[in-house]
């Protein structure tokens, strides 16, 4: 299977490393000024416990693509998908399907629309990385999994050839047939913590020892809840269950990759992740107070930035 790599962000980077240290058949669709750093010095990994691994890696640019892509991996910010689909269209050829690993869902319909249905899959991510000054890429959390699948009944690479690319790679590779419901529970989760952590400008722990700050977690969640059951994808027990524990955490420092570009003046994915819930809310009748406030703040935060 040849494997292109959208992005050797923070994401795609680390899963993209990983492939490659297992073997596998990887280029990395990169910008010039990124092709020539990682064709010159490879990929830097820093793991949790501090060692940090050097891989050498195949960085293209969009010029260079042909269409015998088996599978492409798409791991750009929200803000860069449209720029990231004109890029990397040329390497999806008949027999090619796109796997998305963006936060939120609306990146679905925009990846269906250009290339179909039965060449899209839909995906989630689990990971806490982080881009270093030169480019590295810097895990401040343990995690490392993929959840895959097709959203069509005829997808043009079938799941078990996906999930052979993907297994047994140094991270957790899980295909599924429930591919929206499990990106609809990835979403509720991480917009609803993202919401809380931007709003406050505080790791959960700090949020939640301050006076009502509990509830103020609790009333967020409440809401992507509702709207994901009225979307028709009811959070799954998990899903609750790590609701309740984030709700009631009062020690941790954890907060979301977008806590963590607003807290360092970058580009945030507030319209993406918050913004497209708040919509969803108002089409399906459900009031969003919280989120319609997060994504405010949000919009006030990307607006001053120019
Ligand atoms: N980081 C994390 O811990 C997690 C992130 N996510 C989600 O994953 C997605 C990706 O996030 P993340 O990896 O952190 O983002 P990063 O900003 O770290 O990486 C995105 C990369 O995409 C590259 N890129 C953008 N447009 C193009 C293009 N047209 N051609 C080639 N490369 C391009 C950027 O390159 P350039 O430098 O040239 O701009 C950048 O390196 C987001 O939706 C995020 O919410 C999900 C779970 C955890
Ligand atoms: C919540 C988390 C860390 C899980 O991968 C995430 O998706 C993010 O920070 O964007």
């Amino acid at each position: 299977m040849r494997i292109l790599v959208v992005g050797a962000g923070a994401v795609g980077g680390y899963f993209g490393g990983r492939l490659v240290q297992a073997g596998r058949d990887v280029d990395f669709l990169v910008r010039p000024a990124r092709a020539e750093l990682l064709n010159e010095h490879g990929l830097n990994i820093r793991s949790v416990d501090g060692s940090t691994e050097n891989i050498r890696v195949r960085a293209v640019t969009k010029d260079q693509l042909t269409a015998d892509y088996d599978l492409v991996l798409l791991s750009v910010k929200s803000y860069g998908l449209e720029g990231a689909v004109e890029d990397l269209a040329p390497a999806v050829g008949p027999r090619t399907v796109v796997v998305p690993f963006l936060n939120g869902m609306r990146h679905l319909d925009v990846l269906v629309e250009r290339f179909g249905e039965d060449r899209v899959y839909g995906g989630v991510c689990m990971v806490m990385t982080r881009l270093d000054e030169r480019g590295g890429i810097v895990e401040v959390g343990k995690m490392g999994e993929l959840v895959y699948g097709p959203l069509s009944d005829s997808p043009v690479i079938g799941l078990d050839q996906v999930h052979g690319a993907l297994e047994e790679a140094g991270f957790t590779a899980r295909p599924t047939k429930e591919i929206r419901q499990e990106m609809w529970d990835k979403w509720v989760f991480l917009a609803s913590l993202g919401a809380v952590t931007c709003l406050m400008r505080a790791p959960i722990g700090r949020v939640n020892r301050a006076p009502g700050g509990s509830e103020f977690s609790a009333g967020m969640f409440a809401e992507a809840i509702a709207v994901a059951t009225a979307a028709g994808y009811p959070p799954s027990d998990r899903i609750r269950g790590f609701a309740d524990k984030v709700i009631s955490d009062t020690e941790r420092e954890t907060s979301t990759s977008m806590y963590w570009d607003l807290t360092h003046d970058n580009p945030v994915e507030g319209d993406h992740i918050v913004g497209d819930l708040v919509a969803r809310g108002r089409e399906l009748g459900v009031p969003t107070p919280l989120f319609s406030l997060a994504r405010t703040h949000l919009s006030v935060y990307s607006a001053a930035r120019g």
